[in-house]
C-alpha cells in the first residue's frame, strides 16, 4: 500500500481526517486494513487505495446531519464550545452563533471600507444592463462589494480561517488556496436574488470540461460559463452586523423533494425573486452580528473523494434589507475537480 503523498506533508491533519472517515478505526494511517476479516474494512481500504493519482490529494469532507434543528457541540476555539445547529439536510446547512467576535466583525468592515466598495455584479449577469430595463425589485443583485485577499500578516483574518477549517473540517491548505474573501454590504432595498455560488453543471455537462475560475486567468465574472466554471465546494457566510429589519438569507429549494422542483419552477416562476418571495417553505436565516452559516454547494464525488456534482438545492440569496445596513462576508472553499488537478490554484503562492 502506498502512503498518501499529501498526508506525508501534513500527517496530523490527514490522520485526523482519516479518523473522521473511519469511526471504527478499521484502517491504519497508510490505509492498510487492520481487520482483513471485516468486509467494511476491506471496502474502506479499497476506497482509499483507488490508485496513486487519487491518493495525492486529501479527500474532502461531507457531513450530513440526521435531522434539521440537530444541535452539536463543536470546538473551534481551544477551551470553548460552540453549538452548531443544522438547518437543512440537502444540502447540509449549519448555523453557529458567536463564531466571530465583535472586534473581528468591525475589523472586516473597516478593512473592506478602506479597500473601496464597488457595485456588485452577478455571475454571468451584467447588472448595469439589467438596471436599465428592470424595476429595482427585479434587478438580481443590489449591493456593494470588495475583495479581501488573504495576507499572511493579517492575524485577524488568519485566525478566522483557522476556525473555518475546524468548522468545516476541511484542510487549511484548501482554504489558503481559495478565492479572496468577498465582503458585501446592502442598504435598504438591497438584495441578492436566488442564485448558486457555484457553476450548476446539471445545466450542461460540457461545463464540467472547463477549468475552475480560480485556476485560470479569465477572472471577469462575465466569462463564467464560457472560459471557466466556478468551483466553490463550501460557502461560509459571516454576518458582520445587526440589521434593523429584513436582510434574511433564504434557501428556497433546501430539502425540497426533487419531484417538486419542476413544479415550483412552473407554478412560481419568480420563486428566485426574494423581494417577492422571502419566506414560505424556504429555510430562512436571520442576520445577526458574529453569526456564521455554512453549506455545501457540491456533493462529494464517491469515486475520487473530491468535489462532485453541484447541488441545485443550494440555491440561496439575500432578502430585501428593509431598514438599516447589512454587512456579510463570503468565504468560499474551492476544491479542484479530479479532471483539473494538474493546474494549481492561482492563489497557491
Ligand atoms: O446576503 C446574503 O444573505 C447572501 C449573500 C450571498 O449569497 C452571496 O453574496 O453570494
Ligand atoms: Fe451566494
Amino acid at each position: 500500500h502506498q502512503v498518501n503523498q499529501y498526508c506525508e506533508r501534513d500527517s496530523d491533519h490527514c490522520s485526523e481526517l482519516l479518523r473522521l472517515e473511519d469511526p471504527h478505526g478499521y484502517l491504519d494511517k497508510h490505509f492498510k486494513c487492520k481487520y482483513p476479516e471485516v468486509a467494511e474494512c476491506q471496502q474502506m481500504a479499497a476506497f482509499y487505495d483507488t490508485g496513486p493519482e487519487y491518493q495525492r490529494y486529501e479527500h474532502v469532507t461531507y457531513f450530513e446531519p440526521d435531522d434539521v434543528d440537530e444541535e452539536s457541540d463543536i470546538i473551534v476555539v481551544p477551551g470553548k464550545t460552540h453549538t452548531m445547529i443544522s438547518k437543512a439536510i440537502y444540502p447540509p446547512i449549519y448555523e453557529v452563533e458567536d463564531f466571530l467576535t465583535d472586534e473581528e466583525c468591525d475589523y472586516i468592515i473597516e478593512r473592506a471600507k478602506a479597500s473601496g466598495m464597488t457595485q456588485s455584479g452577478g455571475l454571468g449577469v451584467n447588472i448595469n444592463v439589467e438596471s436599465q430595463s428592470k424595476t429595482s425589485e427585479d434587478v438580481s443583485r443590489i449591493s456593494q462589494q470588495t475583495l479581501l485577499y488573504i495576507n499572511e500578516n493579517d492575524k485577524v483574518v488568519n485566525s478566522i480561517l483557522d476556525r473555518v477549517s475546524k468548522l468545516t473540517r476541511m484542510p487549511r491548505k484548501y482554504i489558503q488556496e481559495s478565492e479572496a474573501i468577498q465582503v458585501v454590504s446592502y442598504e435598504a432595498g438591497g438584495h441578492y436574488h436566488g442564485h448558486m455560488d457555484t457553476t450548476d453543471t446539471d445545466l450542461d455537462e460540457d461545463l464540467e470540461e472547463l477549468p475552475c475560475c480560480h485556476q485560470t486567468q479569465c477572472q471577469s465574472d462575465l466569462d463564467v460559463g464560457s472560459c471557466c466554471r466556478v468551483c466553490r465546494y463550501i460557502t461560509v457566510l459571516l454576518y458582520l452586523n445587526d440589521v434593523d429589519e429584513g436582510g434574511e438569507t433564504a434557501f428556497p429549494l433546501a430539502d425540497f423533494p426533487d419531484k417538486y422542483i419542476q413544479e415550483i419552477a412552473t407554478e412560481t416562476p419568480d420563486f428566485t425573486n426574494l423581494s417577492k418571495h422571502c419566506g414560505g417553505d424556504s429555510v430562512i436565516v436571520k442576520p445577526k452580528k458574529r453569526k456564521a452559516i455554512w453549506w455545501y454547494n457540491h456533493e462529494k464525488d464517491a469515486d475520487t473523494g473530491l468535489i462532485g456534482a453541484s447541488i441545485p438545492h443550494s440555491l440561496h440569496g439575500g432578502c430585501d434589507v428593509k431598514k438599516g445596513t447589512k454587512w456579510v462576508a463570503n468565504i468560499w472553499i474551492n476544491v479542484l475537480p479530479y479532471n483539473h488537478w494538474d493546474k494549481p490554484s492561482v492563489f497557491n503562492v
